[in-house]
């Protein structure tokens, strides 16, 4: 068995070196020595899945070769679980000694017996709903991390929770945002020398990015990097920071400054450096963030490296100097050594939502090489090829042209955090990639507001009207692929067409298969070298999250979370294309098995039924904008939501003037993730909303009655 014996020689070979891990420094408890380990860590990709990124390394790839391109026809469903919760599920299962450990929307974990599926135990944090308002994204959770016999979870209510591996009970509970902030946590804690790593969400709201150092034991805070200044008359908390204060103007500290650390952490042990990007600079108009003069926003949309033990700066490459477009920097970071010019180099390879694959030395952050992976980049021409800095299309400037900018790619990036995976044996990167265009227009009157959306734009302009040819172009031009990238040659070797946007994330393994799941509910195999499918299993909804691989008693299975959700489904909605029901589960499948899952359950058909519209065209157009900047980001664009929050067209308070004011300005759904929105807007201001919505549900009937569906 060639896929067992690899992955135990190199955890015997890593065993023996783990002292050399050892480091004294700060107040940090001993590492730990038994459970999950370092050195288990860092051997990696073998029976067990330790990790997030599958290693340290954030490679994705497996050595096992057991299900390989000559039998993954055979594959079938081994078990399979139900979620209590039905939204974007994202977590990658990690798993050790038998347990598959996940968690799902709304930061829950479950761990359940990797054989048979029986479930161990469960863990729910009790994030509040009302919290909903405060992500842009979607409830999610990307997934634990283990280290010694505890497992973390990082909550969207900003805690971090060590939690018993055996029994699931807690063992410490942590706040790690701070008080009564927007901020909110998604992303999965990672492990360094005995530290769990996390940093927070909420770059699109008032927040200031961080990455944090706690003791996996005690849950004691050891560091804290701020990515980005504050208030430029007081001393910054650290050097880099007096650096990062030239790049700012006026009072952009009272504005936030986002460059939230939200996903992407890679420890690597080799070069002994943590490596973490930031989101993009907020607010996204640049005109009212510096508000005395241009400036590139340091250290938002970045790569930074930082030293594990003090958190102190090593080294930065921002990918999108002066960000006005959200395009974060937070996707996986994958290390590896390649052959360049033929010098084998440690280098950092990066898929940012800009479009551009960066290849950077691990040691030093010198750019290497940044070749477009998608087509049809139109916010940049290009990068400089000595310096990596992109030559930005004047045009893309939209405070600056006072005109509205239809940027490719979009907001929801040319790819996000949905993970890539490195095959060290094709030499490829397979990436899943999004192309939707995306309507900028800055909004030359706006002022920042305590809570929301801070973003500086009007989008209303970008509305789509109910009239079918219009949307079906609409969907037509949203797509996606997944793109097998040669990181050396800078081009893509080969790419599999899809017919919408954000595709699942993908694992690489030995055996010469890349899976994905798909949004549009699929979950494949293909081969890495060529890219020809030669599998697929209906999962009867979509998929966002990872697959990850691991063996017990000589038998590999492939692992997935599915469940629609995450930033597309709240946004783009129905018109966005390739929207799925929500049936969240973990599905676990092996060569041999033939498991069913049940059959789906029919959603009933609505009909457009709304009262007679109302209302001035000026209320309208006020309810537009308001809806456009403020709504549409849960309800959908266009007023079009997708399947996981309420679709207002169907509203029955959208008749009821007085339901309205009580759900939208008082707050009475606050437990259900609607809180109240008399801060931000007046009764007037919310009447004009309902308005706007009631013709948008009239026209949408009425395009329903002429021409057939339309969404
Ligand atoms: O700036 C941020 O802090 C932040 C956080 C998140 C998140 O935590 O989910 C997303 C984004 N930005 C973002 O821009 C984005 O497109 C996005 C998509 C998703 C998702 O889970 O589907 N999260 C996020
Ligand atoms: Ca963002």
């Amino acid at each position: 068995m060639r896929f067992i014996g690899l992955a135990a020689a190199a955890a015997l070979a890593l065993a023996g070196c783990s002292d050399t891990n050892d480091n004294a420094g700060g107040s940090r408890s001993a590492l730990a020595s038994e459970g999950v380990t370092d050195a288990l860590i860092a051997a990696g990709n073998g029976d067990e899945w330790l990790t997030y990124g599958g290693d340290y390394d954030e490679r994705r790839f497996s050595p096992l070769d057991q299900i390989n391109d000559g039998n993954v026809a055979q594959l079938g469903l081994a078990w399979s679980a139900d979620l209590d919760t039905a939204r974007g599920q994202e977590a990658t299962p990690l798993m050790h000694d038998g347990t598959l450990y996940i968690t799902t929307a709304w930061s829950m974990v479950k761990a359940y017996d990797a054989k048979t599926g029986a479930l161990k135990w469960a863990y729910d944090p009790q994030v509040p709903r009302s919290k909903l308002v405060e992500v842009c994204c979607d409830a999610v959770n990307r997934g634990v991390a283990l280290y010694g016999d505890k497992v973390y979870v990082a909550t969207l209510d900003g805690r971090l929770v060590a939690l018993d591996q055996d029994t699931g009970s807690v063992v410490w509970d942590k706040l790690t945002i701070p008080e009564g902030s927007q901020m909110a946590i998604t992303g999965a804690p990672r492990i360094a020398k005995g530290m769990v790593l996390i940093g927070s969400a909420g770059a699109e709201y008032f927040t200031r990015g961080y990455l944090a150092a706690f003791d996996a034991q005690t849950g004691e805070e050891l560091w804290r990097f701020h990515t980005v200044p504050g208030d430029p008359s007081k001393p910054q908390e650290a050097k880099h920071l007096d650096a990062a204060v030239k790049t700012w103007s006026g009072d952009f500290w009272k504005r936030g400054g986002g460059g939230t650390v939200w996903d992407s952490i890679t420890y690597d042990p080799t070069t002994d450096l943590v490596y973490f990007g930031t989101a993009n600079a907020e607010p996204w108009n640049p005109a009212h963030r510096n508000t005395d003069g241009a400036g590139d926003s340091l250290y938002t949309a970045s790569i930074v490296a930082v030293r594990p033990d003090t958190g102190e700066y090593v080294w930065h490459f921002q990918e999108t100097p002066e960000d006005r477009w959200d395009f974060d920097s937070n996707q996986q970071i994958t290390v590896t050594e390649l052959s360049i010019g033929g010098k084998q180099r440690r280098v950092v390879m990066h898929a940012p939502k800009n479009g551009f694959f960066y290849v950077l030395d691990a040691q030093s952050g010198k750019f290497i090489s940044g070749k477009p992976f998608v087509d049809g980049i139109n916010w940049a021409s290009g990068l400089d090829p000595v310096t990596g800095k992109p030559n930005v299309n004047p045009e893309a400037k939209y405070e600056i042209t006072g005109k509205p900018f239809v940027g490719v790619p979009g907001a929801v990036g040319a790819h996000s955090w949905t993970p890539m995976s490195y095959s060290p044996l094709t030499g490829l990167v397979y990436i899943p990639t999004n192309n939707t265009p995306q309507y900028y227009m800055g909004d030359p009157d706006w002022e920042p507001g305590e809570t929301g959306f801070q973003l500086g734009l009007d989008v209303s302009g970008g509305d789509i009207p109910a009239d079918k040819a219009v949307r079906d172009a609409t969907k037509a031009a949203l797509n996606g692929a997944l793109v097998a990238f040669d990181p050396v040659a800078g081009k893509i070797r080969w790419k599999v067409e899809q017919s919408s946007p954000t595709n699942g994330g993908t694992l690489a393994t030995a055996g010469n298969l890349v899976f994905q799941g798909t949004s549009t509910g699929q979950f494949k195999a293909f081969t890495a070298d060529t890219g020809q499918e030669l599998w697929s299993f209906p999962t009867q909804t979509g998929v966002l999250a990872a697959p990850m691989t691991y063996a017990i008693d000589g038998e590999q299975y492939v692992a997935v979370l599915v469940g629609w959700g995450g930033v597309w489904d709240v946004s783009a909605g129905k018109l966005g294309g390739g929207i799925t029901p929500n049936v969240s589960r973990l599905l676990v499948f092996k060569l041999g098995a033939s498991g069913k899952l049940p059959p789906l359950k029919a959603t009933p058909e609505l009909v457009l039924d709304p009262p007679a519209p109302s209302g001035s065209p000026q209320q309208i157009a006020l309810g537009q904008k308001l809806y456009a900047n403020s709504c549409s980001v849960c309800h959908g664009i266009s007023a079009v939501a997708g399947s996981l929050n309420p679709d207002l067209r169907h509203s029955s308070t959208l008749g009821k003037k007085d339901l309205w004011q009580q759900v939208v300005h008082d707050g009475i759904l606050a437990e259900n993730g609607m809180v109240a929105w008399n801060k931000q807007f007046s009764r007037e201001q919310i009447e004009a909303i309902r308005l706007y919505v009631l013709k948008r549900a009239n026209e949408d009937k009425a395009l329903e009655k002429g021409s057939g569906k339309a969404t």
